[in-house]
């Protein structure tokens, strides 16, 4: 007889200022997500549906770990908005005001500050090949049209500064940027636009996914850029279209915050299993 419990796949649906994500969480067995699995998944119509899936597995010398999935199968190597929802989660689920988060990028701290979820994503990557970018080249001098800053956070990011990020065709301009050979693993496409000091309206394609609502790597990203820029100071707030994020640059990394919603806990069915 088959073990009902190892053929359901129980889930969680969270999401971070519009920016969805499925929650599988493989503590205590070994990891179940595959490229196959996270496509399946990720399909509006036959799946669920997601920006990104995460995935929780035992951390060795972390509270856990954390990896992430694109709707096109593709590892994201950081996504900002699915650690805090994942964060909260955890810091819930074990009673406690901070956890420590190991992705592919690094060990992440995250923290409970006055009941927002603070995660620290890490310093930026600023090089040229840590980005990647490639050749060498200024992050701040890319050849490209709309003079965009490269920022890695984890991940691979172009962030264009415009005169009204509102307007940008996103579905027109995105894929274009994501795959051009300029990056070799392409990248996430940000626009930014100053609405007020040290305040920005912002708005992305993703790789691997699209539009999405919200990006909190993306957010960071173009935090940064807009201090390199000259345009804010470290400590910035965005609004994205499904809404506001908090961007803080301090020394030990890029802090990020923003809202987090738990929406719905469900399995998967053996038979949709099966068919992956
Ligand atoms: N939404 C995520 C980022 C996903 C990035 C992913 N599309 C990639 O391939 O890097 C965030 O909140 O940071």
């Amino acid at each position: 007889m088959r073990d009902t419990t190892d053929s359901r796949l129980p889930f969680l649906k969270m999401h971070g200022a519009g920016n969805d994500f499925v929650i599988i969480d493989s503590r205590g067995r070994s990891a179940r997500v595959t490229a196959a699995l996270a496509r399946a998944v990720g399909d509006r119509h036959r799946g669920v549906g997601f920006d990104q899936l995460a995935e929780i597995r035992d951390g060795a010398d972390s509270d856990i770990c954390l990896d992430f999935w694109n709707s096109d199968g593709s590892r994201a190597g950081a996504c900002g908005n699915a650690t805090r929802c994942v964060a909260d989660l955890v810091m819930a689920g074990l009673g406690r005001d901070a956890v420590t988060i190991r992705t592919m990028r690094g060990l992440l701290l995250a923290e409970r500050r006055d009941g927002a979820v603070w995660v620290n994503m890490g310093a930026p990557q600023l090089s040229w090949d840590e980005v990647p970018l490639a050749r060498e080249m200024e992050v701040t001098a890319l050849p490209l049209p709309g003079d965009p800053v490269a920022v890695g956070m984890g991940n691979p990011h172009a962030v264009h500064f415009v005169a009204d990020a509102g307007a940008v065709d996103l579905e027109g301009q995105g894929p274009g940027v994501e795959h051009d050979p300029l990056f070799p693993e392409r990248t996430n496409v940000e626009y930014a636009s100053l609405t007020g000091p040290d305040h920005l309206r912002m708005r992305v394609w993703e790789r691997g996914t699209g539009v999405t609502l919200a990006c909190g790597s993306g957010a960071c990203a173009t935090a940064v850029a807009a201090h390199l820029r000259g345009l804010t100071g470290r400590t910035v707030t965005l609004d994205l279209d499904g809404g506001r994020l908090l961007v803080d640059w301090r020394a030990d990394g890029v802090w990020l915050s923003g809202p987090v919603a738990h929406v719905f806990s469900a399995e998967f069915d053996a038979a949709f299993l099966e068919a992956v």
